[in-house]
This record gives C-alpha cells, sequence and structure tokens, in this order.
C-alpha cells in the first residue's frame, strides 16, 4: 500500500468512528432540538422556517460532510490528533474527537500559515463525500524531527510547502465550484478562504461593511459570520435578523444556517421591514424622501406641530382662562417658549414638559392675584379646565404620523415651513401632492412607509422591534432613510453588510461606503473590509462585464476570477425582435442536461415580466427558472440565457446595474439573446471602447412624470379654539336649561351610579364622560325634540368635535334620547356611519342596543 493509500485508510477510521459518535449522541439529544417557528411575530412577518420540524440524523447535515479538516499539534506540552468539522463530536470518554470549524481553537487553528505554523505538525484537508473519505491535501506539513534535534527548534518547513501553500486547497476549491447548482446555496465550510475566514471570525464591535464584486462569497461569509456569533454566544439567536433583498433569495440561502448547526434565526425581505405600501412614486419624489434630509423635514415638521397649530389663532395674541373667578392671561410668545423644551424629546413627551410649565406659570399668576387664596386643589382644576386642556391638546394635538405626512406632502405652507432651507423648491414641488379624499386612502409607497416608521418615532419615541445584530445583503441599494432604520432596529451597532457597489440597482447611488456606513452605524463605528476573489462567475464572463461594472461604480475594486470558463463561456445570439422568446426557449432548453442536474435561468427585462408564464410553461421543471434581472439578485445558475440587454440597462437609472447583476449570475456559462444592439459597455475589457465611450448606447430610460403639485387646500388654518370651545359650552350650558334633558341625564347618571361606576356629571362640554373598565364612554343627552335624525346627527358631531377638544379619544359613544328614535332606521345608520350607538327612555324604561354595555351592567 503506498503512503497516500495507507494515509487515505487511517482517516477513513476517524471518520467512521467520527460518525459513529456523532449519530450516537444526535440520537441521544434529538428531542432538544426545537422545531422552527412559522412565523416571528416580534419581526411582524412571515419567516422561511429554516428547518422541518422533524430534524432526522440524515438530514441535520443535509448531505454535507461532518468531518473537514485533521490537525497534529503539540502546544504548551499537549500533543495530540483533532479532526475539525461541522459538529462538535466527542467520543465514548467524553474526549473533544471533532471540534467544530467555529469553535475559537478550530479557526485559529485554521487561521494558521505555513510559514509560521508554531506547534502544528500537519494540517490535512479532507475531501469527504458525506462518511467517505475520496482524497486529502496537506497545507501543512512538517518534517518529523530528527531524533538528534533539540525538541525546542521549530521544525523546518518542507519546500512545497513555502512554494504554493495553498496549491492543494485550489484544487478541491475548483472541484467544489464544478458542483452542480441545484437552487439552493450551500455552505462553505470545506474550502472556506483564509480571508473569508478571517471576516466570519471578525470580533471587532460595530458595523463590518464587506464590499466584494459579484461571487465573490459575500452572502455566504455573512451567513458563516451570523453562525459563528451565535456559536460563540456573542449573541442569542432571537438577537439577530438576516435581511435580504428578495423572497426569492431567502429561499435560496435558507438551508445554509441548519446545515451549519444553527436554527431558528429570523429572515426577512427588506420591504417587509414596514408595512406594506399602497402605491407608488414617481422616482423624483421617491429620491427626495427616500434621501438623507428628508430626516430633517419630517423632524422639523413634527418640531413645528405646536407652532403651527397656534400662530394667529388666539384671540388679541393671548391665551386666558379664568380659575376661581381670577382671570389668567399668557401671551402667546410666552406660550411658544413653554413650547420650546427638548427638541429631541418625541413629541408626547414635549407635549407634557409643555402642560406642565403652562400650568405652573397659570398658578403663579393666580398667585400673584390672590395670595392666600389658592387651595390644594387649585393646580388639578386649571389642569383640568377645558380652555388649558383645549390649548394644550390644540397645540399638541395627538396626531399619527399618518395625519403628520398627509398634512406635510398635501399642504404647501406646512411643506414649506418644514423643509424650506432643506430641500430646493423643486424638491418640495417633487413630493408635494394632493392629499386622498379619505385620510385611509392615502397611497402610501413604500418611501412613505419609512417616512411613517421615522414619524412614529418622533411623535411617540416608539420605534420598530429592535436586534442586537442585523445582517443585510446586497446593501448597496438601501436608500439612506432605510439605513436610518435598520440602525434604529439595531442600537448596539453591530451588522454584517454586505455589497457591491458596482450591482447597484437602487435609486440612490454611493461613490463609496462612508454615507452608508456612518448611517448604519452606532457608537462603534463602522469598517470596511475587501473581498477580491471571484468564485462564482468564469473569468470570459467576468471579462466580457468589466467594462459594465466599472462603468456603474469606477472607485470599487473588480474581482478577479478564479474559475476558468472555456470557450463556450460567453455566446452572443442576434435575432430578429419577433424571435427574441422562441429563440430563448430554444437555448434554454438546450442547456438542459439530460440528467436535469444544472440549472438554468433565463433573465428578462422587467418590461418582458409578461412573457415570463409563457416562457416557463415551454421548459421542463425542475432546475429551470424564468425571472427578471431585478428578481436574480443575489441567486446563481449553472448557466443563463439573457435575454435584450439593451432593455435591462435602459430599464431605469439603476439598468446598467441591474444588467450587471443579470450577467453576473452564471457559474458557467451566459446566453445572450438579443434584437437591439448590445449595450457597448458589455464587451471583454481587452475589446473596452475609447476613454469617455463608456456610456450605454441604449435608448434612454423615458422621463418620468412630473409629480402633481398640489394646491393650498389641505387642512390649513385652525378655528379660533377659544371661541370654539366657547361654543360648545354655551350649547351645553342651553341645553342643560331644559327639563327633559336635565331628567333623562339625571337617570343615565343615577343608573351608572348604581352600576358601581363613578361618572364625570361636570365637565362644562360633555354631557356625561364615564371611565369603565372597558375604556372611556361618552354620553351625549338630548333633549325635546331630540328624537329626530337631523337632531342626533348634529348632537354626534358635537360629540366628536368634543372629544378632540379633549384630545382623548373615547372607546364607545352613546347618544340617549328622551324617547324612541322617531325613524326607527337611525341608529344603524348612526352605528355605521359614526360608530355610534343610540339609547332612549321609553315608559320610564331603557331602551335601544348594547343597553348593558351603555349603563355598565
Ligand atoms: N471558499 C469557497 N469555497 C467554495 N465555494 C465558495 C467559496 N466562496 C464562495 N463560494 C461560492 O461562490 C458562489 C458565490 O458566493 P456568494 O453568493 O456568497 O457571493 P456574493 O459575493 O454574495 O455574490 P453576489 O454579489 O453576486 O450575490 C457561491 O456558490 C458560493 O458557494
Amino acid at each position: 500500500m503506498t503512503d497516500h493509500k495507507a494515509a487515505l485508510a487511517e482517516e477513513q477510521r476517524a471518520v467512521d468512528h467520527a460518525y459513529a459518535c456523532y449519530e450516537r449522541r444526535f440520537r441521544t439529544n434529538r428531542d432538544t432540538l426545537r422545531p422552527s417557528d412559522a412565523t416571528n411575530a416580534h419581526a411582524r412577518t412571515a419567516v422561511i422556517p429554516d428547518v422541518a420540524p422533524e430534524v432526522r440524523f440524515e438530514g441535520d447535515l443535509d448531505g454535507e460532510a461532518l468531518v473537514i479538516a485533521r490537525v497534529d499539534v503539540d502546544e504548551d506540552g499537549e500533543a495530540g490528533t483533532w479532526y475539525i468539522g461541522r459538529r462538535n463530536v466527542r467520543d465514548e470518554s467524553y474526549d473533544t474527537f471533532v471540534v467544530n470549524w467555529q469553535a475559537p481553537q478550530a479557526v485559529e487553528w485554521m487561521l494558521r500559515r505555513p510559514d509560521d505554523p508554531r506547534g502544528m505538525s500537519l494540517r490535512r484537508r479532507l475531501r469527504c463525500d458525506r462518511h467517505r473519505v475520496k482524497d486529502f491535501r496537506d497545507e501543512i506539513k512538517m518534517a518529523p524531527p530528527r531524533a538528534a534535534e533539540p525538541a525546542a527548534t521549530e521544525p523546518a518547513l518542507l519546500k512545497e510547502e513555502r512554494r504554493a501553500p495553498f496549491q492543494g486547497l485550489k484544487d478541491f476549491l475548483l472541484e467544489d465550484l464544478e458542483r452542480a447548482r441545484d437552487g439552493r446555496m450551500r455552505d462553505i465550510v470545506e474550502t472556506i478562504q483564509r480571508e473569508q475566514l478571517l471576516l466570519v471570525s471578525d470580533d471587532r464591535k460595530g458595523v463590518l461593511v464587506v464590499q466584494g464584486g459579484p461571487g465573490t462569497g459575500k452572502t455566504a461569509v455573512g451567513l458563516h459570520r451570523m453562525s459563528w456569533l451565535l456559536y460563540n454566544k456573542v449573541f442569542k439567536t432571537g438577537e439577530v435578523l438576516v435581511v435580504g433583498p428578495h423572497p426569492g433569495f431567502l429561499r435560496y440561502v435558507r438551508g445554509v444556517l441548519p446545515r451549519l448547526g444553527t436554527r431558528d434565526v429570523t429572515a426577512v425581505e427588506l420591504n417587509r421591514l414596514w408595512d406594506a405600501p399602497r402605491g407608488t412614486d414617481p422616482r423624483p419624489a421617491r429620491l427626495v424622501k427616500s434621501g438623507a434630509r428628508m430626516a430633517e423635514v419630517l423632524r422639523l415638521a413634527v418640531e413645528q406641530i405646536p407652532v403651527d397649530r397656534v400662530i394667529g389663532q388666539l384671540r388679541d395674541g393671548a391665551f386666558g382662562v379664568s380659575a376661581d373667578g381670577v382671570r389668567l392671561v399668557v401671551a402667546e410668545d410666552v406660550l411658544r417658549g413653554f413650547a420650546e423644551g427638548d427638541e429631541s424629546a418625541p413629541l408626547a413627551v414635549r407635549k407634557r414638559g409643555f402642560a406642565a410649565r403652562l400650568v405652573d406659570h397659570l398658578m403663579r399668576l393666580h398667585a400673584e392675584v390672590m395670595p392666600r387664596r389658592a387651595d390644594k386643589d387649585l393646580r388639578q382644576r386649571i389642569a383640568r379646565d377645558p380652555r388649558v386642556v383645549g390649548l394644550v391638546n390644540t397645540m399638541w394635538p395627538n396626531v399619527t404620523a399618518e395625519s403628520v405626512l398627509r398634512n406635510l406632502l398635501g399642504d404647501p405652507a406646512v411643506l414649506r415651513r418644514a423643509a424650506d432651507g432643506v430641500l430646493t423648491d423643486e424638491e418640495q414641488g417633487a413630493i408635494a401632492r394632493r392629499p386622498a379624499t379619505r385620510s385611509g386612502d392615502e397611497p402610501w409607497s413604500p418611501e412613505d412607509m419609512v417616512c411613517l416608521e421615522e414619524l412614529r418615532v418622533l411623535l411617540s419615541g416608539e420605534g420598530p422591534p429592535r436586534y442586537r445584530h442585523i445582517m443585510v445583503d446586497e446593501a448597496q441599494d438601501l436608500t439612506p432613510m432605510q439605513a436610518r432604520s435598520l440602525a434604529r432596529r439595531c442600537p448596539s451597532g453591530s451588522m454584517t453588510v454586505l455589497g457591491d457597489l458596482a450591482q447597484s440597482t437602487g435609486d440612490h447611488r454611493y461613490e463609496d461606503w462612508t454615507d452608508l456606513g456612518s448611517a448604519l452605524a452606532g457608537g462603534d463605528g463602522w469598517h470596511l473590509e475587501e473581498l477580491t476573489v471571484g468564485y462564482r462567475v468564469p473569468r470570459e464572463v467576468m471579462d466580457l462585464a468589466e467594462v459594465l461594472g466599472r462603468s456603474v461604480s469606477p472607485r470599487t475594486p473588480f474581482p478577479r476570477s478564479i474559475r476558468p470558463g472555456g470557450p463556450d463561456a460567453v455566446a452572443f445570439v442576434p435575432v430578429a425582435a419577433s424571435a427574441l422568446r422562441d429563440e430563448a426557449v430554444a437555448r434554454a432548453l438546450a442547456l438542459v442536461s439530460p440528467d436535469g442536474d444544472r440549472s438554468v435561468a433565463v433573465i428578462v427585462p422587467d418590461a418582458r415580466r409578461a412573457d415570463v408564464p409563457a416562457i416557463r410553461a415551454q421548459l421542463p421543471g425542475g432546475r429551470t427558472s424564468v425571472l427578471t434581472a431585478a428578481e436574480a439578485k443575489g441567486l446563481e445558475f449553472d448557466h443563463v440565457v439573457l435575454v435584450e440587454p439593451a432593455e435591462i440597462a435602459a430599464e431605469s437609472p439603476g439598468g446598467p446595474g441591474l444588467l450587471y447583476v443579470a450577467i453576473t449570475r452564471c457559474t458557467r456559462t451566459v446566453a445572450i439573446v438579443h434584437a437591439a444592439p448590445v449595450p457597448r459597455t458589455l464587451r471583454p475589457a481587452s475589446d473596452a471602447p475609447e476613454e469617455g465611450d463608456h456610456v450605454i448606447d441604449a435608448p434612454a430610460p423615458a422621463a418620468e412624470t412630473e409629480t402633481e403639485i398640489a394646491a393650498g387646500d389641505a387642512a390649513g388654518a385652525w378655528a379660533n379654539f377659544e371661541a370654539f370651545v366657547e361654543e360648545l359650552e354655551s350649547a351645553v350650558r342651553e341645553e342643560r336649561r331644559s327639563s327633559v334633558h336635565e331628567r333623562v341625564r339625571h337617570a343615565l347618571i343615577s343608573e351608572l351610579y348604581g352600576a358601581g361606576l363613578v361618572p364625570t356629571v361636570d365637565s362644562p362640554i360633555a354631557d356625561v364622560i364615564c371611565d369603565g373598565p372597558g375604556g372611556r364612554v361618552v354620553y351625549e343627552v338630548l333633549g325635546e325634540g331630540g328624537s329626530t335624525y337631523r337632531r342626533m346627527r348634529e348632537a354626534v358631531l358635537r360629540m366628536l368635535e368634543v372629544q378632540h377638544v379633549a384630545g382623548e379619544p373615547a372607546e364607545h359613544r352613546y347618544l340617549v334620547l328622551p324617547e324612541p328614535p322617531a325613524e326607527p332606521w337611525t341608529p344603524d345608520v348612526l352605528a355605521d356611519a359614526f360608530e355610534t350607538s343610540v339609547i332612549w327612555r321609553a315608559d320610564g324604561q331603557w331602551a335601544g342596543r348594547n343597553l348593558g354595555h351603555a349603563l355598565g351592567s
């Protein structure tokens, strides 16, 4: 037997032993493995399950090998042989036999260099097909020390190891890369490269940005790092989040973490982080709304709410209120001073501060006039005075994010106040729009949804769910506002951010990572690392794409592919426009291998999305895909048939980036089927155009339709709130003169007391308010003639106004009539249109719907 064969047999025995020990342990421990949740309420989003509920031993490694390497080390007086693999394995005596590749010791062993092996005499990479050892390569192999040599002397490095230290692994790597792509991502544990492992095990705090060209292993590195962070207990499963560009991508990568032994990690598509949009914006509006300055506009919009609501609205420029017969007056600019406070605090907090300052001030004014009259309840009486409550709620209404954004976009005056000096007139014009007739019908776009989240934080301080570590892939397409939102979700500032500026397809283009890196970073800052070796795309295809890639991002390093392609790697197929689809189908069919194990994708321009079903119908199922360039982001296929690249490049300003993405999806060949001329940038670098010729010669994208600029028809001036409150008060006083009204009101009050409740009966603006276990209930009592629809309708509207002034919405509203409704249908209409119920007195008894609830029983 040759030495090699003998060594192979030795490794096979070791691997068999490892499997036997692992299987025994697995079967014992299986019950401790939890099935993954199909949904995760915390993320407010559906999660693609990453592992089947019943994990079986055979499925745990999902066909991957358990053991990947062997090391012989002699350190600190402890000599021994260990194996490195995908799981930790202990033998019968509970001694470690296989060390998980993520364990600090294993990482350190794997990172040792042949020219500095320290106590390592052998590092042998095993190439296994599950438990069968097929081959091995020695990366580090030291000559055994001669007997006479003192042990302390560092053994000599074998000559050929010095010359080509990673040669063995490169063969393994190329073999590995040749494996057919079956539509799901594999892990790279067996052939991980040193530069990749360094990033996976990078334990620096802060944001790690990994820039790398197509196929350099960014996604692989990100997922392995996630697994490494969890394995080493830097974070717990529930504390981390994986964000990917689209659902197809999440499906593609979902098996990687479980195969690495990491389960139950939440993965979500970027857009699902925010509520589902109900419309889209034209590009000029998108650019402004998703740009960094929009955050400032939103901040100013919220900051101005109190000022907006009071300027010019107060009678004689001052606020007046009577307390115990003393007239107290506060000038408008003094009020404005109270409104200032801490501008970084959420509006709700600032409102509380304002109310406290106002009441303090009124108390001081009262004390100046009546130094000895103040009693202990005075403060409460002032604070509850309807004018004080009205002023506070008018200046600081309980606005929602939706109403603020609707107002900002729909009222040019409000927009000007918030955006002047931040956005140009043209930019303001781009985002201005006529509000929808009903606030619930606003066509919120994806960009609006991110703004709404920002506004919610500014208004109430309530932010989205938080994580301690976020991995985000295809990060080059994040907008500045999305980056802020991600940073908000990760206050620890610990992220793995993966991207390639040359694959930018979004509205925002970044010259380098500075802006995005700083927007994502927390207190620990961010650092940039680069991956420069391409593992997916054959050299010939990369040559073809080089000019295009460099034209999208001139300052981004272009990767060097280690994969030889061959003469068939690139084919141009010119056809007549009418034959495009048939030719694409024919090409794809020709590429489908008889055993169907090679994946084939037809990538079409977005404008030809409608062709997708027809093309798909003509191809066999299995490993064939038909998709648009945007849907292909992050994926890979053995063969790609690319349809009409000029159209992809012209699709949007991000078109050239999209074309670069599409062309770099293949591991073997790309066939370019085209009727229009192929963009000049899409040609091998050796055939590159002259300097200054880097322009896509495809038709320019159609100009966006101009944004409609809303006229000043939105909510603007506020009625003088004092006059308004007075009107409400005088209506209530008037009604209380009616004996019919008062009889019914007192009957209601006595009923509520009888039910053990304590209603508020002396509000100057509402008949009866009752805070019960189900929330606040407001009652509006009607007097003579109160049973007609017209009167009932007026009463409901007044109740809504009262609620608005009080700033505290009621859970339930009741109209209380002195007799049955004149028309029997009216209670139904009021319930449907105004969510208000009706009860009444008839023959000394109560009647109506929800009577039990209405009377507190
Ligand atoms: N060390 C490695 N050993 C084996 N395969 C590798 C290695 N590194 C990367 N690969 C393979 O190269 C391919 C590309 O990797 P990956 O998808 O992570 O690249 P990417 O940089 O995210 O690409 P893109 O930006 O184009 O989406 C994958 O099939 C991956 O498994």
